[in-house]
């Protein structure tokens, strides 16, 4: 529709080509006015947004936020939005430690990444703690109330947060599920790395192997969550795989393209509103038909109760919809797909530049190909590996909180409901609180150097909102490269390409060597 300017402006023209006897009233001005008052509004908008944007920054540092725009403007000309991560870098250094950005709609954004504010945001006892929602999935899922009973864990707040929290997760993080697990979980170790074995060139090369340890990372989570082997690591693989890694990958894009981007699609069913709606019903329809492949395989055998996956148990508990158990497992796949595969990646890049110390995780490591949780622990260097890969690029970099009360911040008192990021990753890098941060020294967790501010690395998180697939992704994590340095040594030329679709990954494809010890 045309506007209202707009609209006297074209009659007034239409009508001057008509009009032959003068008018008796005069409306020749009308334009004019029309105009007049129309730059007065603009100017007004300016100065109200200039006015708001002074008192701001004698608030806090940061980049300056325009009408309409606010600080988003950067993303779309002086950063690259698959370049995130330096652009956060970039702005500490412009702007100082605790910084603030601005939404479109004119909400500030405080990011920091100092040490004494970080520790006080992330300590703070929340009960129910407040994770900002990704509001392309929470509009999505409100939109389809017939699969979707809630937003889901990832997404949903305070007491519905918690009911959730509390009847889905506690198999996962129980350490008694983590043990009865290992077994099969060293099977499936095993059979990845006759995969990566098939895979490797006649000098070690291994091209796509980030693809491989999706396909390893899907393996894994679908049977810790499905209790049931679903083929992702046989040589050839169904199209499914590909299909369901394809859509994580695009999920995760379009969260973060959502975030960063112009807010269209909140008006209209963008391109990227419609690539985050099929990616999310590819995942379902996918993970649905695992759930019911996993239902049928599990009635021809026997139950053994120590076993029972955890979905059963999800499934047959009463206090749940049933829509929020299918959710859960699907949100419960795609939280672990990625963050595990990109942590392996970055895992064996770094070691790559650490030859030395690959060398001493394989002469703590016995040489039988099952691993049992003891001989895990007789191998710190590979603990002290795995932490220090976390501290140095960790796949999440920044947590998400909105205050639940007020906080003084590095000086500016920030009121209850300011919408922090919290940036573990960016603090481990600063010379203050790591002794050489920008070095891969694993030695650091064994014999500590100071400064050692070991309380930033939060790869998992932290308090009640805390990753429940912890556990789970340590023991697979000190699994997989204790079995990988049994058997190969990891080398990498030059440096790795990393991007930032949602969480940290490495540019696909990653080509890395194994090569035999
Ligand atoms: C290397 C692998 C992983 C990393 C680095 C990782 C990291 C994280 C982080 C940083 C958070 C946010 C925590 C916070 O806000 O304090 C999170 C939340 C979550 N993760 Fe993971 N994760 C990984 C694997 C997994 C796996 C394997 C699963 C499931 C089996 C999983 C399920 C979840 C869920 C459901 C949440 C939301 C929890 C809530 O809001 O209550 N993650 N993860």
């Amino acid at each position: 529709m045309m506007s209202l300017p707009g609209v006297f402006l074209f009659s007034h023209y239409v009508e001057s080509l008509w009009s032959t006897p003068p008018p008796l009233v005069d409306w020749s001005c009308v334009p004019t006015l029309v105009l007049a008052v129309t730059l007065v509004v603009v100017v007004a908008t300016a100065l109200v947004a200039r006015t708001a944007e002074n008192k701001q920054s004698t608030r806090l540092p940061g980049p300056q936020p325009l009408p309409f725009l606010g600080t988003r403007w950067l993303f779309w000309s002086r950063y690259k939005m698959n370049k995130l991560h330096e652009a956060y870098e970039d702005m500490f250094r412009r702007y100082g430690p605790v910084f603030v950005e601005t939404t479109p709609s004119g909400a500030s954004i405080v990011s920091i990444a100092e040490r004494a504010a970080l520790e006080a945001v992330l300590r703070t006892p929340a009960k129910r703690p407040y994770r900002p929602p990704t509001e392309i999935v929470q509009m999505y899922r409100r939109s389809k109330p017939e699969r979707y009973a809630s937003t889901g864990l990832v997404n949903e707040q305070g007491e519905k947060w918690y009911h959730l929290r509390k009847h889905l997760t506690g198999e996962l993080t129980s350490p008694s599920t983590m043990q009865g697990f290992l077994p099969e979980l060293n099977n499936i170790c095993d059979d990845f790395l006759v995969l990566l074995d098939f895979c490797r060139r006649s000098d070690g090369t291994v091209v796509g192997f980030d693809q491989l340890t999706n396909r390893m990372g899907l393996e894994s989570v679908c049977g810790l969550m499905l209790g049931t082997r679903l083929g992702f690591l046989e040589r050839w693989m169904s199209g499914r795989a590909a299909t369901l890694a394809t859509a994580v990958k695009a999920h995760f894009r379009a969260q973060r393209d959502s975030y960063y981007g112009a807010p269209l699609w909140k008006f209209a069913p963008t391109t990227l509103y419609r690539t985050f709606v099929r990616s999310e019903e590819t995942i379902h329809t996918i993970v649905s038909e695992l759930m019911e492949e996993a239902k049928l395989k599990k009635q021809g055998t026997a139950n053994d109760d120590a076993m029972r996956e955890i979905f059963i148990k999800i499934l047959e508990n009463p206090a749940l919809d049933m829509r929020d158990k299918k959710a859960a497992v699907i949100d419960f796949i795609t939280a672990g797909i990625e963050t595990l595969a990109n942590s392996l990646v970055f895992l064996l890049y770094l070691l790559s530049g650490r030859p030395d110390w690959q060398r001493t995780i394989r002469d703590e490591l016995p040489s039988c190909s099952t691993l049992s949780a003891e001989d895990i622990a007789a191998a710190p260097s590979v603990h002290a590996a795995i932490y220090e890969a976390f501290r140095l690029l960790p796949t999440a970099p920044f947590l998400a909180r909105l205050l639940d009360a007020p906080m003084t911040i590095a000086g500016h008192k920030l009121p209850a409901g300011t919408f922090v990021l919290a940036h573990t990753g960016a603090a481990c890098r600063r010379e203050e609180n790591f002794c050489r941060p920008g070095e891969f020294l694993p030695e650091r967790w064994l014999q500590p150097m100071t400064p050692h501010a070991a309380s930033l690395v939060a790869p998992f998180g932290r308090g009640r909102r805390m990753c429940p697939g912890k556990r789970f992704v340590d023991l697979e994590l000190h699994l997989l490269l204790a079995k990988i340095m049994q058997r190969w040594r990891v080398e990498f030329d030059g440096e790795l390409d990393i991007q930032f679709d949602f969480l940290l990954a490495p540019k696909s494809p990653v080509s890395l060597r194994l090569v035999e010890w």
